[in-house]
């Protein structure tokens, strides 16, 4: 469920000696259709190695469709997708960490944060160093031993991260894990996130509606026009590393930045209410 489940994106493993310049995803030409309904059409980008890449867009624009076709979960129908890995890695191509519960509930949280390794089938004492250090990141170390309906939504979305991080992945996609929160919660576990990813900048794939996470987190942000989605405009972040995300909404360049990725999204927002409109969906 969580992991890598199919490998239907290409997967390169012949770019060992060229990884650093190569892009660890490079997506061109991808479109798909649902029958006669466009949901993603012709978007064409890569992701650096490394990088924190935001998508933000109107509501069905297609943001999911493209996460769950890099995990391997769709397949496109038009275009390509390639993920390239170090030759001869063992490790999996993607880890997926979802808006709301995507833990197991018969699970303890050391069980689900072990899950992804143990698949593998790693020898036991990496599994207690690998999943003893993220537990300790995610500050879940006293209850690993506690079931998830022992503890709050914040704690649960800590053991997805804590889970997604020990599986160490190619990349990490990550599809509105925040939505559900209080904002407290939220800004501490951006903070959390953050933190875990200095450590060793995975390449991650962050969806989000909202654009102060998009620019405290992202090193690039691409907006995608409502349907069909559509990349309309990639914004680079330069806001220093690492960041603190409480004081960065006193940074005057973070103002400038969400103002502009709000007027970039705002017209496709428009634009998504008034095709729903047409076809008598309200949202
Ligand atoms: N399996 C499917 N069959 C038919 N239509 C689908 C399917 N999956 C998604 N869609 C449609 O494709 C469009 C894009 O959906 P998707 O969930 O990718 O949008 P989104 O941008 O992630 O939306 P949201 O922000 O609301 O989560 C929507 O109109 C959705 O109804």
């Amino acid at each position: 469920m969580i992991q890598a489940l199919a490998k239907k994106a290409t997967v390169r493993d012949d770019v060992a000696t060229e990884s650093q310049e190569r892009p660890a995803i490079r997506i061109k030409g991808l479109s798909k259709r649902f029958g006669s309904f466009t949901a993603v059409d012709n978007v064409t980008i890569d992701i650096a190695r490394g990088e924190f890449f935001m998508i933000v867009g109107p509501s069905g624009c297609g943001k999911t469709t493209l996460l769950r076709i890099l995990a391997g979960l769709e397949a496109p129908t038009d275009g390509s997708i390639d993920v390239s890995v170090e030759a001869g890695s063992q490790r999996p191509v993607n880890s997926m960490v979802f808006q709301g519960d995507s833990i197991f509930p018969w699970m303890t949280v050391w069980d689900n944060a072990a899950y992804g390794l143990k698949m593998r089938r790693a020898p036991q004492a990496q599994i207690k160093e690998v999943v003893g250090h993220y537990l300790d990141r995610t500050g879940l170390l006293k209850f690993a031993d506690a079931y998830p309906h022992q503890l709050s939504g914040g704690m649960k979305q800590r053991v997805s991260i804590a889970r997604a991080f020990a599986n160490d992945p190619e990349i990490l996609l990550m599809d509105e894990p925040f939505s559900a929160l209080d904002a407290q919660n939220k800004l501490l576990l951006q903070e959390e996130l953050l933190r875990i990813w200095e450590e060793n900048k995975k390449t991650v794939l962050f969806i989000t509606h909202d654009v102060d996470e998009a620019v405290k987190l992202g090193d690039r942000i691409m907006v995608m026009t409502a349907q069909p989605g559509r990349v309309k405009t990639v914004v680079p972040v330069s806001l220093a590393r690492p960041r603190d995300v409480l004081e960065l909404q006193q940074n005057p360049e973070f103002g400038k930045l969400v103002h502009q990725i709000w007027s970039s999204l705002r017209e496709e927002v428009q634009r998504a209410r008034e095709l729903d409109e047409a076809k008598g969906v309200r949202k």
